[in-house]
């Protein structure tokens, strides 16, 4: 069949693509030209594994174009999925749903026959019903514009398979009988059957909702073992133990009890506040009040690693190097959107540390978003003559560094984990302090190499203040 997806950020272009993957005619549709124009040419314009073969695949088939004609993509189909961004409005919590809003009353005068609008970006409930209301204004007399809701669960790294084989299918309609229904089913008609999933059918109130409660979830899973982890500390417990044992339990599970730097992205967070921002607006604030402490422990985790930074490098970091091992929001990403590796190392940078950042895949949009910071090509030019060497995304390069490599050129033998990744013992007999979240001081042979790192760094600072 054929349709047309709005918006082709991480994932919009991921499900256009899989959505060609899976047979269908797609149009994808957005507001970039620059975007689009490397889209048509089967580039990806951002780091997904596995999506630059099956975009560049299928542009070349001819199966899959992009445009940033509305008027064409009205004429192209009639099912629309939009899934164009919902950012965190400026100067508030809240949504900001312009640009859905944007593409509904610009699309639906430009519909000639009957046609589908099917959301899958994230919206605080109730935005599918205004949108239905902008639709139902707009579109010539005779036409109907439906709008129905269908969330998307992917995650990013993971995006391909998890829109070719998902979990689940949320699908809101305003009416169980609607045309619309019939439509969605036939796009998701290929993997009901290589690989059938269950499919919630529901109304749109409640498919909204169900996306937003799933993030909200998983963030409040983070933050509780990150606030677990602050008690760990303070206990000398260890929280990688403690999650282990207690993701044993099946009702608990170990998955999102990784403790350290906390959750960041282009969601979670930007979630979580939407969620609050609209139950204030529908009266029921007092709901989620502890999405806010949840959204607290989060940031704190940021701190406590700057502290932590500052702790073993003798009560300050003014003047010291600090090498940043990773700046992407996650591994197997180049998204820096609230990355608390960024926010980490731009945190050290104004205490007065010279933060030298490092990743794999997210250079170039980490440069973009904090100019002043310093940057290197690989991790350990990063560590070169660093005091501190800070973990701060776990990406596989970064776990199997050898220690000994990086001790021939880092100045200092301190390994900070903020992602409770590293193999700490290797490092430790290989001489090395190693320091992590939610895990007691080590043993006394690692104080004297803090003791060696802090002197080192004591002679930095002076040097610095020359
Ligand atoms: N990134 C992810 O892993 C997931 C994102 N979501 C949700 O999907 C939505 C999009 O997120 P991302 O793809 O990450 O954002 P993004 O920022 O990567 O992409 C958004 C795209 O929409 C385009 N756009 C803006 N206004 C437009 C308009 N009027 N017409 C056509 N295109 C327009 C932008 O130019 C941009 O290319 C958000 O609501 C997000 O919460 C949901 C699940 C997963
Ligand atoms: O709505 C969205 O955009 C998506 O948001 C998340 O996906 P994503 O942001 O790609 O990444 P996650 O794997 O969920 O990780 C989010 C953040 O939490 C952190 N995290 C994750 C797991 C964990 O145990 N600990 C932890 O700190 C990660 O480092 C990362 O910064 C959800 O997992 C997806 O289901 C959802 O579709």
């Amino acid at each position: 069949m054929r349709m047309t997806v709005f918006g082709t950020g991480y994932l919009g272009a991921t499900h256009a693509a899989c959505m060609a993957e899976l047979g269908h005619e797609v149009l994808g549709v957005d507001v970039d030209a620059v975007k689009v124009d490397r889209l048509c040419q089967g580039e990806v314009p951002f780091f997904e594994p596995g999506l630059p073969e099956i975009l560049s695949r299928h542009v070349e088939s001819g199966r899959l174009r992009f445009t940033t004609d509305y008027a064409e993509a009205a004429e192209f189909a009639d099912l629309h999925f939009i899934g164009v961004g919902t950012p965190q409005r400026k100067g508030d919590f809240a949504a900001d749903i312009s640009h859905v809003e944007d593409v509904v009353a610009r699309l639906a005068p430009l519909v000639s026959r009957d046609a589908v609008v099917a959301g899958k970006s994230t919206v605080p409930v109730g935005t599918a019903a205004r949108l239905q209301e902008i639709a139902d204004r707009s579109a010539a007399d005779g036409v109907r514009v439906d709008v129905v809701w269908n969330p998307e669960f992917l995650r990013e790294g993971f995006a391909v398979e998890d829109t070719l084989r998902p979990g689940r299918i949320v699908v809101g309609l305003s009416d169980p009988e609607c045309a619309a229904r019939a439509l969605i089913d036939e796009a998701y008609a290929p993997i009901m059957e290589s690989d059938p999933c269950p499919v919630i059918v529901t109304d749109l109130a409640t498919s909204e909702m169900v996306k937003v409660s799933a993030n909200a979830f998983l963030a409040t899973k983070i933050s509780f073992i990150n606030a677990v982890s602050e008690v760990c500390e303070a206990a000398g417990a260890d929280v990688t133990v403690l999650a282990d044992a207690i993701g044993m339990d099946p009702r608990i599970g170990r998955k999102f009890l990784g403790a350290g730097l906390g959750f960041g992205g282009g969601c979670l967070p930007k979630d979580i506040r939407a969620f609050m921002a609209r139950a204030g607006e529908l009266g029921a604030a007092q709901a989620l009040t502890f999405l806010r402490e949840v959204d607290t422990i989060n940031m704190r985790r940021r701190d406590k690693m700057v502290d932590l930074a500052a702790e073993v490098c003798g009560g300050t970091v003014i003047g010291t190097t600090v090498a940043v091992l990773g700046a992407a929001f996650k591994p197997n990403s180049d998204d820096v959107r609230d990355s608390p590796a960024l926010n980490v190392a731009g945190m050290l940078s104004l205490k007065g540390a010279r933060a030298v950042v490092y990743d794999p895949q997210a250079l170039d949009n980490a440069r973009a978003l904090f100019p002043t910071l310093a940057y290197a090509d690989s991790a350990l030019e990063a560590c070169e003559g660093a005091d501190v060497v800070l973990v701060a995304t776990e990406w596989g390069e970064f776990v199997e560094l050898e220690p000994a490599a990086v001790a021939r050129v880092a100045r200092g033998r301190v390994l900070l984990d903020g992602r409770n990744c590293m193999p700490g013992e290797r490092w430790r007999e290989a001489g090395w302090t190693y320091r992590a979240l939610g895990r007691g001081v080590s043993a006394p042979a690692d104080a004297r190499a803090v003791a060696g790192a802090a002197a080192a760094v004591a002679g930095s600072a002076a040097l610095a203040r020359v």
